[in-house]
């Protein structure tokens, strides 16, 4: 495809409606008016967009947003409502002609170089080198900020469940109802999608970018049954034979049966449960996935007792009044309340039983349930023990497939219960995650920013107190070297008019700021990390589907050492420059910092 069918084809697609040229600061517009009056329309800069530190004490990053950036500038225009409401928000003194300048601009004269999105990425190193019209190249700052920012830290902290959660275990994202909005939540869905989640509930979401859409039901659906006459309809056909089956008598036929297996009295079990379950398994048979913690005892047996009984029964629950810390080392193992039944096994034991009475009368009508959800509770204990009910029943009515029904957890599930969970033993097949990873709890932004390094071909260099915060100047090229295992070793940057580093051949990799820190490195393999991705008004390269962007994160995760993705001290992965920029930030340093007079 060229470049130009190319672009055509980013005109088309579909872009966020509020991601354009006014999602902004406005200080953006008012710098381009100042820059414009005092004569540098024609200057031409170089800014780097990168980030300080990982994210999540972690020593890595993904980088996510590319294609969001590529829409926004072939897209980028003033129409006549957004010039219109400049003229009346900007003081009265702006000249016209300012805003007939507005009204022409497009990035038409920028040219865009990145990483390629859904790669490893670390501090320092720029993910985005803008080069252009001043003007434009700042007017463009914030958006871009925007578009990357949240995006790499979703990939990233996504990437990290999943590390943790291993790859046998489905992921899915169910934080748009605590998500920042409707925005965060749209995006949110989209990058855990690529930072290794299997699904979403957001459906929106999945129509536009073609992530798969999942799901259970909630609480309010069983609660909205409150007896076996609620039941609107028994009746389901048998999958091959079409014969008609009464689902209702099955199904307690069933739960009187696999009571006496599983050592549940079905008088324990909630009859408006039955009802719920039994009509969404009419509703879905192909797809019967049930919520079964809903008649837990804190919401079945304890809420109908004064509230000094309620105090008690919490107060003697060794899970419940230690797990909202999440600190497992003050999980206790389940005691017995004064029902006679530990907590945690009375949790399951309406739900699991009328599920296995559902899913057996479904079986007889020629269908598989899928499984169960659980919502509440000590995730690790209640997983086993409703896996150990599954396999009885497998073996009690020679059902094999029953052992394998899916068990799905959710809960304000974040990376550390998941670890916790492992150390635990569990026997999850799927956790649905919401408020943790979409919020990001852990650490809400990346910290991205775009720095001015060249202005009409003289580096910049931006001085801080703080070291870490020097921006290293110039126009740049990075590199990542591979050593003998194959591994990624080190990130290099070097200036623009330096030979690439060679396979084989010895490079000498500095610390941008302490002089004593340099290694020799031969690399065994030299990767260019920039990619020419808008010039000339065109962009250059195959906007790849989200599904390659996705296996592209976990390829690039493989090229890390495991003690650089560890969750507990990671080993900081090296980020040098080259020893001719070395001496060039350090020259410049000392040229730009002031000399001070001691008196
Ligand atoms: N085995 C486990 N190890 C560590 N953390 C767990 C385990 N099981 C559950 N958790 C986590 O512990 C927290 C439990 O929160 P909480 O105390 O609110 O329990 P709950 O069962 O949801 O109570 P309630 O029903 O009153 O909402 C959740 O964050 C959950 O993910
Ligand atoms: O806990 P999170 O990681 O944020 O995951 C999303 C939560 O959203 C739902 O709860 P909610 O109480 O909103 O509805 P429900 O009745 O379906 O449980 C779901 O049951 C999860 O608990
Ligand atoms: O489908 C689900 O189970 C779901 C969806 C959103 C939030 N919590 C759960
Ligand atoms: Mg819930």
């Amino acid at each position: 495809m060229s470049c130009e069918e190319l672009t055509s084809k980013m005109k088309m697609a579909r872009q966020n409606g509020i991601v354009q040229p006014l999602l902004t600061d406005l200080y953006q517009i008012t710098m381009a008016y100042a820059y414009w009056k005092s004569g540098k329309v024609n200057d031409v800069a170089v800014f780097d967009l990168f980030f300080r530190t990982n994210p999540f004490q972690g020593e890595f990053t993904i980088f996510a947003g590319l294609e969001e950036c590529l829409k926004f500038l072939v897209n980028f225009h003033y129409s006549d409502s957004d010039i219109e409401y400049l003229k009346q928000t900007l003081p009265d003194n702006i000249e016209p002609e300012f805003f007939a300048y507005l009204k022409d601009l497009t990035c038409k004269d920028i040219k865009l170089s990145a990483i390629e999105e859904g790669s490893v990425v670390f501090p320092r190193v720029p993910l985005l080198r803008v080069e252009g019209p001043l003007i434009i190249a700042q007017l463009i700052e914030t958006t871009l900020l925007t578009l990357v920012n949240f995006a790499s830290l979703m990939a990233t902290n996504a990437a990290r469940y999943r590390m943790v959660a291993g790859k046998n275990v489905s992921l899915l994202e169910f934080g748009l109802r605590r998500a920042q909005g409707p925005d965060g939540g749209l995006s949110a869905s989209k990058y855990a999608y690529i930072g290794g989640f299997d699904g979403t509930s957001n459906v929106l979401a999945g129509k536009f970018f073609d992530i798969p859409v999942k799901g259970t039901h909630a609480h309010s659906f069983v609660t909205s049954f409150s007896s076996l006459d609620d039941i609107h309809s028994v009746t389901l056909r048998h999958a091959e034979t079409e014969v008609p089956y009464n689902l209702l008598e099955l199904s307690t036929e069933w739960r009187k049966r696999v009571s006496a297996i599983v050592d549940i009295s079905p008088e324990e079990a909630s009859d408006g449960e039955l009802a719920a379950l039994i009509s969404y398994a009419i509703a879905f048979p192909t797809g019967f996935l049930a919520l079964v913690d809903t008649y837990d005892v804190k919401r079945y047996n304890i809420q109908g007792l004064p509230s000094r009984h309620r105090q008690h029964m919490n107060g003697h629950s060794g899970y419940n009044s230690n797990c909202g810390s999440n600190d497992t080392r003050l999980l206790k193992s389940p005691i017995h309340s004064t029902y006679g039944y530990s907590t945690v096994e009375r949790t399951l034991r309406s739900g699991l039983l009328n599920f296995c009475a559902v899913a057996l009368a479904l079986n007889d009508c020629g269908y598989r349930a899928v499984g169960i959800r659980i919502d509440s509770g000590d995730l690790a204990y209640l997983s086993v023990l409703a896996r150990e009910s599954f396999d009885q029943i497998a073996e009690a009515f020679k059902l094999p497939w029953f052992s394998k029904l899916t068990i799905v957890a959710s809960n304000d599930i974040n990376e550390e219960t998941i670890l916790s969970l492992n150390e635990q033993g569990h026997k999850i097949d799927c956790f649905g995650i919401g408020t943790h990873l979409v919020t990001c709890q852990r650490q809400p932004a990346l910290g991205c920013v775009y720095k001015l390094v060249e202005i009409n071909g003289q580096p910049r260099i931006k001085l801080s107190q703080d070291v870490g915060k020097v921006t290293i100047p110039g126009h740049k090229e990075a590199y990542r070297l591979f050593g003998a295992d194959g591994h990624a070793l080190i990130d290099l940057l070097q200036r623009s008019s330096e030979p690439a580093p060679e396979v084989g051949q010895k490079v000498l990799c500095r610390h941008p700021f302490q002089e004593s820190k340099r290694a020799y490195v031969i690399p065994s393999k030299v990767e260019h990390l920039y990619k020419e991705c808008w010039k000339d008004g065109n962009v250059c390269i195959k906007p790849k589907p989200l599904l390659e962007v996705r296996a592209r994160v976990q390829s690039s995760l493989r090229t890390l050492r495991q003690d650089i993705k560890r969750n507990l001290n990671p080993t900081p992965y090296k980020v040098a420059v080259s020893d001719d920029l070395y001496c060039f930030i350090h020259d410049l340093w000392l040229q730009n910092a002031p000399i001070g007079e001691l008196s």
